[in-house]
């Protein structure tokens, strides 16, 4: 009761003189500008590590998406040119500049350049008043600052009195410092905010606008449904034309340093290789094709549903090679036993002994076209369940190459709004456990081998590392190891 009248009183708009003000004060309010708080003691930690002005430049670049979206072509199914007119033909009417990764050798790799950030005219109420609004959480956000749609799911409030059809000014909550001294957003799906100053959440919008579109569902429409489209977006302050659906089997998108590491192992066909921490499987795809689908590569990932995704993921591509189990990297190195066989190199009891081929691809290419991946639905990465291969770890020395892709801080991963949460403590405990994963990573690299390590960690490397580890008498000591640039 008290909920509904406080949102009663939130939804009252009378003009009020105090609306001019606001378009006055248009440039600052209505922009993009975000500026992200940090914990004082990981601040001062990063100001001292890369200098204040280095790591204020860092900062205001992490609020940004990428100038470029990235995409891999699959070349068991396409080939960069074709993938490129197609493209063009795709990406017709948006003017998409396209090109190829001059790297030698990655002119499989395609980048399609954005634009922005650009200047926005909110200001579309002849009466003066602030324009209508839905506001949207900040992973939406994300999303349209990469060039999707507002969908349903992501708006979480609403000016009063949107009507479908109307141009909406689309703006970002963001938390904000909380009583308790944590941090709240404060804003729940359904939240009614005014634009006028007198509105509880007018100031925390100030500078977080990204664009403007029409209204596809009115302000009470919007919540009466659970998917689908709320806002067409017609101007974004940054410009990166959607893929969303483009060419699925033939391309993915994956960031550069990630296609990268796939070249820092330089898999050779009829490698037996582990990926640990596999999932969503892009790094293991990689692999795959610079394999040319011959050898095997053995996918592991902690969780369920996203070794189910690689499973999707492989059939989706049309690749064979990939072995995808749930196994936890901590406990990848199996105990041995005299008693135990290790002639396939696998403690695992359910092995099948081999790759996804024959009824399971067939099964999961089923699953694929079945699901249709519906907008705001399970995504590529994303898998409802069923049925994965446990794995018990793998006996010593039983791969050619180990590339272990460990979870990391995410710290440096743009487009961020929010910084708030990440500690000094926080950084450690990843250190950690990265450290305990590394250490049965090496053990399972035979002589002669080579191990990757794919991170991204201010304590370990600087925003980035990608190590590449060569043992020619097989692991000894993991301090002797040196990272390879
Ligand atoms: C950075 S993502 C990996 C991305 C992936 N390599 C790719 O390129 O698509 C980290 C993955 O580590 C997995 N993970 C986290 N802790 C794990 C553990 N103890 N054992 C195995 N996987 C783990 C997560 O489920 C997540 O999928």
């Amino acid at each position: 009761m008290k909920k509904k009248a406080s949102n009663l009183l939130r939804t009252i708009t009378t003009f009020n003189p105090k609306h001019r003000k606001i378009m006055d004060d248009l440039p600052e309010r209505y922009s993009y500008n975000p500026t992200l708080r940090w914990n004082a003691d990981l601040e001062s930690y990063f100001s001292n590590a890369y200098g204040p002005h280095h790591f204020s430049r860092i900062s205001d670049a992490l609020t940004r998406p990428s100038c470029y979206s990235c995409i891999r072509v699959n070349t068991l199914k396409s080939t960069p040119d074709a993938a490129i007119e197609k493209l063009r033909a795709v990406l017709k009417e948006k003017g998409a500049d396209i090109s190829k990764c001059e790297i030698g050798g990655m002119d499989y790799v395609l980048f399609v350049k954005g634009s922005g950030p650009q200047a926005i005219d909110y200001s579309c109420a002849a009466d003066g008043k602030p324009p209508k609004e839905v506001l949207v959480s900040r992973k939406c956000a994300k999303a349209v600052l990469r060039g999707a749609q507002v969908y349903v799911p992501g708006v979480l409030g609403c000016t009063a009195r949107v009507e479908k059809g109307d141009i909406v000014a689309v703006s970002v909550a963001v938390q904000q410092p909380g009583a308790d001294g944590g941090w709240v957003v404060g804003i729940t799906r359904g939240t009614v905010p005014q634009g006028s100053e007198t509105d509880p959440y007018h100031l925390e919008r100030s500078g977080l606008y990204i664009g403007k579109g029409r209204a596809t569902l009115s302000s009470a429409g919007i919540f009466c449904v659970m998917e689908g489209l709320a806002v067409d977006m017609s101007v974004r302050v940054f410009n990166l034309p959607s893929l969303h659906d483009v060419l699925e089997e033939e391309i993915f998108l994956q960031n550069l340093p990630s296609i990268i590491v796939a070249h820092a192992l330089d898999p050779q066909k009829g490698e037996r290789i582990l990926d640990l921490c596999a999932a969503p499987g892009g790094k293991t795809t990689a692999i795959a094709l610079l394999m040319k689908d011959e050898g095997e590569i053995v996918a592991a990932d902690r969780s369920h549903n996203k070794v189910q995704g690689i499973y999707k993921l492989a059939a989706e591509m049309g690749l064979r090679c990939i072995t995808p189990y749930k196994l936890d990297a901590l406990k990848s190195v199996c105990i041995i036993n005299d008693s135990d066989d290790f002639s396939n190199h696998s403690c695992t009891k359910d092995n099948h002994g081999g790759n996804i081929q024959g009824s399971d691809l067939l099964n999961a290419e089923k699953d694929f076209k079945k699901s249709g991946r519906k907008r705001n639905g399970p995504g590529r990465n994303q898998s409802v369940g069923g049925r994965v291969e446990k794995s018990k770890g793998f006996a010593p020395k039983s791969f050619d190459q180990v590339l272990l892709d460990a979870p990391c801080s995410a710290l440096g991963l743009s487009c961020r709004l929010f910084a708030g949460e990440e500690t000094i403590e926080s950084m450690r405990k990843h250190a950690t456990y990265q450290r305990r994963m590394l250490d049965q990573a090496v053990q399972l690299v035979r002589p002669g081998g080579v191990l990757v390590y794919s991170t991204l960690h201010p304590r370990i490397g600087g925003p980035g590392l990608v190590g590449r580890f060569e043992f020619p008498d097989g692991y000894t000591k993991l301090k002797n190891l040196q990272p390879f640039d």
